[in-house]
């Protein structure tokens, strides 16, 4: 592409990175478990029962009916009758008689209010006996409702949901023994560069340590993917190429690579992309850091990879991950707040860029920019909780600008 090619919007390439992606989306049921904790959920399901299946109560004490009981902080004895332990099916409450009852058991026919033994001035569960005095005689106390948490039939979980802990209790409370899941896509990541070394060794001069293969391969895996392995290749079109084959022989279904994409003379994947099997497109996106940007397949030895091109620059590498293949791979969406800006001075934006600054969120529930605007300011993005969007024809930030910020945490 020339230099001087148009910007492409975000949502525009987001677009063509979920078109690429979607084919690779397969779904499978899964017997409901406490391993599928963060998995997301490809169908809608419905409660199958009430939550509570029956008005029970809410205390350890006596089901009365509330027509037996003078005004709230008066005395009175009643006769009690066979107590009702939780799974029990009680017979109707005999009028003018209280039921010892334990939390969560049904509330006998008859009854409309649960007592707690701590109101029991005299006699208790066993006496025959009890004497009451309690603080609220109104119907419905300490009684929870049949289905007052959920109907059957109510929807309790959303294609896109992620299983929380609490989703998985709740749809284990409402009787639904297996959900729709995302399938992880099987996927590999590749560091291009010649600079590029191996963390575990020593440092050439000039050299880079691989940030993004360790950082790709755990966004990756965070949005739900199945990192198959993590590689490093020179700027050598040869190299990557066999690599990408052996990919494409392992089962592998998408390859996310960093750098090698913008201007330079050994642009690594713009030299893979003239070759056989190589059908990739680049482009500029209108965003900052993440640029420079590629997409397409791979074919090679009968087997076809779909293949995001990320810019080398940490941050563009981990942001394009963030903003393109998350979404792409179903990954909970993450949570978005308009939140004030709090700036020392006021701070430049490229106005024709969709510029994403890192930032901390206060207490307060303002933001604070951590570093500047460089992609390879790693450090920053490391410790902040947000990214804060600077939209496109914004120039200038002020103090107390009020921008979309998306919660990292
Ligand atoms: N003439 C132009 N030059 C550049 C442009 C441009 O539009 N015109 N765009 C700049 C932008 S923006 C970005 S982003 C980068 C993207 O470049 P590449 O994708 O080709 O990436 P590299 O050149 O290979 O690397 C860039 C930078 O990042 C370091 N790097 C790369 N991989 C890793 C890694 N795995 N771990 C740590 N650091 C890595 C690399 O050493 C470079 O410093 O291009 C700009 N240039
Ligand atoms: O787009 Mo580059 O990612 O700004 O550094």
């Amino acid at each position: 592409m020339s230099a001087s090619a148009p910007r492409v919007p975000l949502v525009e390439h987001r677009a063509d990175v979920e078109a690429l992606l979607a084919p690779l989306l397969r779904t499978e049921r899964h017997r409901l478990e406490a391993g599928l904790v963060g998995r997301v959920a490809a169908a809608e399901r419905r409660a199958r029962v009430d939550v509570p299946s029956a008005d029970n109560s809410q205390m350890d004490g006596f089901a009365v009916a509330s027509t037996d009981c003078p005004a709230a902080g008066e005395e009175f004895a009643l006769p009690v009758g066979a107590p009702i332990p939780a799974g029990a099916a009680p017979s109707a409450l005999e009028a003018g008689t209280a039921r010892p009852i334990m939390t969560g058991a049904p509330l006998p026919a008859g009854a409309d209010l649960v007592i707690p033994i701590e109101e029991a001035v005299d006699g208790g569960f066993d006496a025959p006996r009890v004497t009451l005095r309690p603080l609220d005689v109104t119907p419905g106390r300490y009684v929870r409702a049949r289905g007052s948490d959920c109907r059957a039939g109510d929807t309790v979980l959303r294609a896109g949901d992620e299983l929380t802990p609490a989703r998985i209790a709740q749809l284990a409370s409402v009787g639904i023994g297996d959900v729709d899941l995302v399938e992880p896509v099987a996927t590999v990541v590749l560091s291009t560069g010649s600079e590029v070394a191996d963390p575990a060794g020593p440092l050439p001069a000039g050299d880079a340590y691989d940030a993004n293969g360790p950082g790709l391969a755990a966004a990756l895996t965070a949005a739900g993917a199945d990192v198959l392995s993590t590689d490093r290749v020179p700027d050598d079109p040869d190299a990557l190429l066999d690599l990408l084959a052996a990919y494409a022989r392992s089962g592998a279904q998408l390859v996310v690579t960093s750098g090698g994409v913008s201007e330079g003379a050994y642009e690594v994947v713009k030299l893979a992309a003239s070759r056989p099997g190589v059908d990739l497109t680049f482009c500029k996106v209108a965003m900052q850091p993440g640029g420079p940007q590629g997409l397409g397949t791979v074919t090679l030895d009968g087997h076809r990879l779909a293949w995001l091109a990320f810019p080398g620059n940490p941050v563009s590498a981990l942001l394009s991950c963030e903003l393109f293949a998350r979404p792409a791979l179903h990954a909970p969406a993450r949570p978005r707040l308009r939140l004030p800006v709090r700036l020392e001075h006021p701070e430049s934006s490229p106005p024709a860029l969709e510029q994403y600054r890192r930032a901390y969120v206060l207490a307060s529930g303002a933001v604070r920019l951590a570093g500047g605007p460089s992609s390879h300011l790693l450090g920053a993005l490391a410790t902040a909780t947000a990214l804060v969007v600077v939209p496109v024809g914004t120039d200038r930030l002020e103090d107390g600008d009020v921008l979309e910020t998306i919660l990292l945490t």
